[in-house]
Formats: structure tokens, sequence, C-alpha cells
């Protein structure tokens, strides 16, 4: 497809054929809500299915499902409260609502404009001139404000209960991590996996479902001690990967990287293994499932485009009309959200690791009785009390210097050692409590599947016509198998077409079974919505004493080949999982002339 069309044609087709469209339409249509029909919602169950299986089921992760509306408390303790802005800009002639990043970003050679202040954004849109893409009024002189992404609500009757609509599928998962780390019995490392809807109020959704308000993301929280932890990457050392990191980008003559995974870690392009290795993963199962490999890479943030919560973070990219689309995020998130849940709630979010050897340390022990802190405390003798025995617990060797630093609710105490009434013990330690480090793969599905299909696009011709056909890889095509008697009114082939349809419905096929209009219509309509083979019952196999046969097409090339009825099922089983290729099918059995 010729760059620029391949979107436009993509909506079109998705639209006619039952992908995807605007929902609510007889209301008006609202932006950034799409209704997936029955491909589309087929498909992307198989994305979700192929993603749960390769994160969940094969990485022996557990997979949860919490509520997508949390109370306000949550995400203060996240940061999304504070931090979860987008710039926005609005038109004073229209009053239309633009991302001020995006504008600039459309309109300049910038690629972080996520990274300017506010107001360096306000200047560069008058700096470049940008007027409202709706009606071309000049944007210069509006101001740029931050706009929290979250949709609130009330939870109950009243509004004494805010609550809102999770902006990511994640905090579901650290704020049950209390629970969560039971069942994996205090084990580290573990990863927990979710797939569920995520909301964000989009200032401008675009792009059909690549950006919009409600989505879907799959997400994996992987917790482990930093220290002790190292991911075995013997399985994805090997795999070739195009990066373009961040020095890079920032360079005048900035490029990409090939290299391979075991490569990047060891350079230090890619600063934490575990993300080479959930990079390594990721990139074979966007390959499995039908990414073309060359319109992908990963793309380091630049320091000013991380989110609030991200130590380092790559994304990955795919390329669509000659844009790149970010479709997952894989961040070291440090232990940022399990300390600010351990800090605002009221659980504990720590886990308890053994050490190999019992271990004899000496600790500061606080005496309680406040008399011998001295009268120069006062009042606050309890708190600076309290303060000290949490910091005789958590960093006994701050006792060492001649005076301890606390805390207490934002006020800075100091108090001497010497009038700070402790005592050294030996104790033997067994272990110690760690708040997880979390490494986070997080996929968004709904792009999964417009990458998909946009890669997966093709035309070419057939007996003089074009045809247009989605090449989907079998596993995830929403339609397995188109299954046809040649003509409607003969009942042997009608019956022997019904019969097999229900063999491969009972087989776990989904079945588009046609009999209306001539053949090649029926593979045109097949191939259009990316269905890999069709079975057609016809004459020819039914002549004989032999068994009967009946033929199966493939879609990309057309070609045909006649195979048993009574291999039918096993043949198509292989062909679907990828296990049988379709030139041994032909090699095993009867090509025919198409
Ligand atoms: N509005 C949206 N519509 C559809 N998918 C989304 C949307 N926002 C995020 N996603 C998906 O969720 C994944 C993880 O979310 P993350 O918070 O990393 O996105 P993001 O960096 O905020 O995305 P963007 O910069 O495009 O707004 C993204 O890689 C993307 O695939």
């Amino acid at each position: 497809m010729s760059e620029g069309n391949e979107a436009a044609a993509l909506v079109e087709l998705a639209k006619r054929r039952g992908f995807f469209f605007g929902s609510s339409g007889a209301y008006g249509g609202v932006g950034g809500f799409y209704t997936y029909g029955p491909q589309g919602a087929a498909l992307k169950s198989n994305v979700e299915e192929a993603w749960r299986d390769r994160f969940a089921v094969q990485e022996g992760n557990l997979e949860i499902e919490a509520p997508t509306i949390m109370p306000e408390p949550v995400f203060e303790a996240s940061g999304h409260l504070d931090g979860f802005d987008d710039m926005l800009v609005e038109c004073a002639e229209c009053s239309e609502s633009h991302r001020a990043d995006h504008l600039i970003e459309d309109n300049s050679d910038l690629e972080d404009a996520e990274t300017l202040s506010l107001e360096e954004a306000a200047e560069k849109i008058a700096e470049l001139d940008l007027v409202c893409p709706n009606c071309g009024a000049e944007l210069a002189g509006q101001s740029v404000e931050s706009f929290n992404l979250m949709f609130s609500t009330n939870i109950g009757p009243g509004s004494s209960s805010p609550g809102y609509l999770r902006p990511e599928t994640a905090q579901g998962i650290f704020v049950e991590f209390p629970r969560i780390k039971e069942y994996a019995r205090n084990q580290l490392p573990f990863g927990v996996t979710q797939i569920g809807r995520a909301y964000r109020n989009e200032i401008s959704p675009r792009k059909s479902i690549v950006r919009t308000r409600e989505f879907t993301q799959a997400e994996l929280e992987h917790f482990i001690d930093p220290e002790r932890d190292e991911p075995d990457l013997s399985g994805v050392e090997d795999v070739e990967v195009l990066l373009y990191p961040a020095t890079e980008q920032q360079a005048d003559d900035g490029d990409y990287v090939e290299t391979t995974i075991g490569e990047a870690v060891e350079d230090g392009i890619i600063g934490n293994a575990w993300l080479g290795y959930f990079l390594g993963i990721t990139q074979e199962w966007y390959e499995n499932i039908g990414v073309d490999m060359d319109r992908f890479r990963f793309r380091q943030h630049l320091a000013g485009e991380r989110a609030h919560y991200s130590a380092d973070c790559w994304d990955a990219e795919s390329e669509v009309d000659g844009d790149w689309i970010e479709i997952a995020g894989f961040s070291y998130r440090s232990d940022y959200d399990l300390s600010k849940h351990g800090e605002y709630g009221d659980d504990d979010f720590t886990v308890f690791q053994q050490y190999d050897e019992p271990k004899t340390v000496e600790r500061a022990v606080v005496d309680p009785d406040m008399a011998t802190l001295g009268p120069e405390f006062g009042a606050q003798a309890a708190d600076v009390a309290e303060a000290l025995e949490t910091l005789a617990e958590r960093d006994p060797d701050a006792f060492d210097a001649d005076e301890v630093t606390l805390d207490l609710d934002g006020e800075e105490v100091t108090v001497d050692t010497d009038v700070a009434n402790f005592s050294v013990e030996t104790q033997t330690e067994a272990g110690e409590h760690i708040t997880p480090h979390v490494v986070e793969p997080s996929f968004g599905v709904d792009r999964t599947v417009y990458t998909l299909l946009a890669h997966a696009y093709e035309t070419d011709e057939v007996d003089g016509e074009e045809r247009s056909f989605l090449s989907l890889s079998p596993t995830v095509a929403p339609t397995n198998v188109g299954v046809f008697p040649l003509v409607s009114n003969v009942d042997e082939l009608v019956d022997l077409a019904d019969d097999i349809a229900e063999k491969l419905r009972a087989a776990g096929f989904a079945v588009a079974y046609d009999d209306s209009g001539s053949i090649g219509r029926r593979y045109r309509r097949q191939d259009e919505v990316g269905t890999p083979f069709c079975v057609t019952v016809d004459r020819d196999g039914m002549e004989g004493d032999g068994p009967n046969t009946v033929t199966i097409r493939e879609r990309d090339s057309g070609r045909q080949v006649r195979v048993a009825v009574s291999d039918l099922v096993d043949t198509l089983v292989g062909l679907r999982a990828g296990t049988v290729s379709f030139d041994a099918v032909v090699e095993d059995n009867e090509a025919v002339e198409a």
C-alpha cells in the first residue's frame, strides 16, 4: 500500500467487513470509543489469547482480574492524580481542544515535545505559527494547560467517595500485591498479568483504534529483588533487534542500532537485563502473530518523556503510513509503586527475603522511655522517639554518626545520637524485608490489532481483477476456515459440506459456511477478512469408491490441494498451529490446478 492510504483503506475495510467502527453512531457518535464487530472481536480475542499463552502461561506467571474503578486514595498514592496529565491547548475561535505536544510534533522536526514545559510549548506554538486543525484560527497567544486524563466518578450515592476509572490495568495488580504475594508464597521473582480495559480521557482521540478513550491493555508486572534476581537471557540473547536508543535520538546524525539482545545488554544500550529479556520475547511474539519485522523497532524514551514512575523505558513501535506508533511500553518502574502503596495504604507491600546464611548484626535499639531524651523536645518527644525507633529498624547504621536527622511530617528534627538513648544489641537475622522492584511490559491490544491489520493488508491481481486480502497469521485470523459446497443445489455436496463444518467447529475452528454466489466471490469474501484456508466440496471428490476428497485453498497464494475428508481436520489443525506447512500438504497430496 502506498504511504498515507493504508490507514484510510483499513478503516474502510474495518467498517465494511465488521472489524471495528465508531460506536453510538445512531446518536451522532462519540470521539474515542469504538465497537469491535464480529471479525474484530474474534481477532482481538485471539490476540489476547496468544498474549496470555506467551506472557502468562509460558512464563509461569499468574493472572488476575481486578475492578476497573478504584477509589481516589489509590491514585493519590500512584501519582496519577497529580502527574497523569497531557498538554491541552484550546482554540479561542471554535473551542476545539488539541494536544499541544502532538500539534508541535506534527508541524516541526521535534519528536519529544512532551518534554517541553507548558510555557515552552506555548512559545513553540507561537514560533511555529500553528493554527487550529479544525477551523484554521491562529493558536499563538493561547495558553497551554495541563489536563488530567483520568475519568472521575462517584462511588455510591453522593459525592463523598470519589473514584476513577483506572488509566492502566497495572494499579489493580499493585494494590492487591499483599494478597498476591501470599499466593506466590513470598518467593521472588514472580510475574502477575492482567488483560482488561483502561480508560483515558484523551484530549484528541485519533487514528481510529490507535488513540481511544477506552482501550484494552495486556500488562505484566514482574516483581524482582534487584540485588538477587537475574533473568536467564540464554533463550533471547541471539534475538536480532532494531534499537533506537535515547543517545542516538539526541545525536545530530542519530541512527538505529542493529544488534542482538545479548549484545545490547552487554554493551549497556539496554541498561537493565530484565528489560532486555522482555524486549527479546516480545520481538519474537510480535513476529509470530504477524507484525512485519521490517516495520518494527524498539525506541528508548528520552529522560523528560518518561512517565512519573519510570526509571528506564523502551517502546515497541510499529510503522503504519510512515508514522511510528507505540504499541507496547517497557518500563523499569523500580520500587516506586509498591513503596507508594506501602506508604499510603494500610498493608505490607514488602517481601521477606531469607539470607543464604543467617547474619549476626549489631542493631541500635531505642529506649522508648522519653525522659532520657531530655526536655528540649517538649511535646514532640513521643513523635521523636517513634521516629527514632523506625529509623533504628530501617537504617541502624544511621546511629554510627554523631547525629541523626528525622522527618516529622515534613519538619526536620536533628537528634544528637548521645542524647537519643539507644543501646547496641547483637542480633541474628534470618533475612530482611525488601520492597520488590517492578519491570513492566505493557501492551496495547487495540494498537496491536491495528498493526496486524495494517501489516496484513495486501492487494494483488487474480483473474485480471484486483483482489484485496489480509495475510493474517492462522494463529490470530478471526475466521479459521471457510467451508463451501461448490453448488448449493446438490444434496450430496451440501450434506458433506455441512458435516465438515460441524466437525471443524467441534475441533475448535471458527468456520464460515458460505453457499451463495460464485466460488470466486466466496473466496474473495474470505480473503478480505483474512481467512487463511477455504475448503470446497465438489463433485470430483465424490466420484468412485475411494475416500471422499475436498480441496483446501491457501489464501495468499491461491494454491489448492486435494485431501481425503478423513484427513481434513488433522491437516487443518496442523496448518493452523503452523506445525504443518501448506507445501508439505501439497507434497503429500494432489495439487489442484486453480
Ligand atoms: N489512548 C489509547 N488508546 C489505545 N491504546 C492506548 C492508549 N494509551 C495507551 N495505549 C496502549 O497502552 C500501552 C501502555 O500505555 P502507556 O501508558 O505506556 O502509553 P503512553 O506512553 O501513555 O501512550 P501515548 O504516548 O501514545 O499516549 C501503550 O503502548 C499503548 O499500546
